[in-house]
């Protein structure tokens, strides 16, 4: 039956962090201001799309655990990023893993209900609010959409006067019931960057399946990919426009221990798979071009 008091969407805070928690008739979702970052995402009746660790820390200044932390100006190890991205910054020792916004609070544009749909739009202007050692004019928006899916859409534009390179990804933490059992659908036949074994060329033969620490970038990625989880009896099913590579990251045993905010078996119950704009998939956008990036979830049972 159709609730009239949906969709409600409440500020709160959590510890430091300024938050808002959306509830429509789909489900509950959980999102702070500090990176933009959806913290949480969880359709009703079933178990959590969005993961969040248990060991979360909602401070100022650093990335929570989980969710969906937006990575950009550039992806991982700027040192492991294309010259180009390499040359955008321009020196000091602030070299965050993951690019400098993730731990920004970004602008809220507004928020609407379109029906029984809500969306939020936050904004960061870098020619505003110069990001440190990244002395370039761009304007980045993240909306999300809650309707039946997730929607996510992250855009750039350049609004200074000279070519942009960036790279960056949505870097989606999922709920699975256990890492071993689960399969990622997709991305047979796409080649991948092996990080873990000196960043060597491989291609995936059939599904994705995990038996150790994962840590890999699919390269010219399809639009669809989907997370099959057998005892949980669903299908995650991640649609992506914009974007032509994927980073698929489980830390397993030890990686975990020298993780932040994360329980010693967390592993067992998340999977990263992060729609992305790197390696040789970057972005360059021109004097005043603005190029979207989209990623889409929804869950189906199997
Ligand atoms: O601890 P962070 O900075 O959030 O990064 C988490 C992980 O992010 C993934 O994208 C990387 O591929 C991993 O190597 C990394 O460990």
């Amino acid at each position: 039956m159709y609730d009239e008091t949906l969709p409600t969407v409440e500020q709160l805070e959590v510890d430091e962090l300024v938050c808002w928690r959306v509830h429509t008739r789909h489900g509950e979702l959980l999102m702070t201001q500090q990176g933009a970052q959806v913290l949480s995402y969880q359709p009703h009746g079933e178990e959590p799309v969005i993961w969040l660790s248990g060991q979360a820390a909602y401070q100022k200044g650093k990335a929570v655990r989980g969710g969906v932390p937006v990575c950009w100006p550039w992806f991982g190890d700027l040192r492991r990023n294309p010259a180009e991205i390499q040359g955008m910054h321009q020196g000091g020792p602030i070299c965050p893993a993951h690019g400098l916004v993730r731990e920004r609070d970004w602008t809220l544009l507004g928020i609407d209900s379109e029906g029984p749909a809500v969306r939020l739009d936050f904004a960061l202007d870098t020619a505003s609010e110069p990001l440190p050692g990244w002395p370039h004019a761009a304007e980045l928006k993240l909306s999300i959409l809650m309707d039946e899916q997730l929607r996510l859409t992250l855009s750039t534009r350049n609004t200074g006067d000279r070519p942009l390179a960036i790279s960056q990804a949505l870097h989606s933490y999922f709920a699975v019931s256990d890492i071993q059992g689960v399969e990622v659908e997709g991305l047979d036949d796409c080649r991948y960057i092996e990080t873990l074994e000196d960043w060597q060329e491989r291609k995936q033969k059939g599904p994705v399946s995990f038996r150790g620490e994962t840590d890999r970038i699919y390269l010219e990625t399809p639009r669809r990919m989907a997370i099959v989880d057998r005892a949980w009896k669903r299908r995650i099913l991640l649609e992506a426009d914009g974007s032509a590579s994927a980073v698929v990251w489980n830390p397993w045993i030890d990686k975990s221990r020298r993780l932040s905010q994360f329980a010693e078996d967390a592993w067992k119950g998340m999977l990263c798979i992060e729609t992305a704009r790197v390696m040789d998939d970057f972005l360059v956008l021109r004097p005043g071009e603005e190029q979207r990036m989209v990623l889409n979830i929804s869950s189906t049972p199997l």
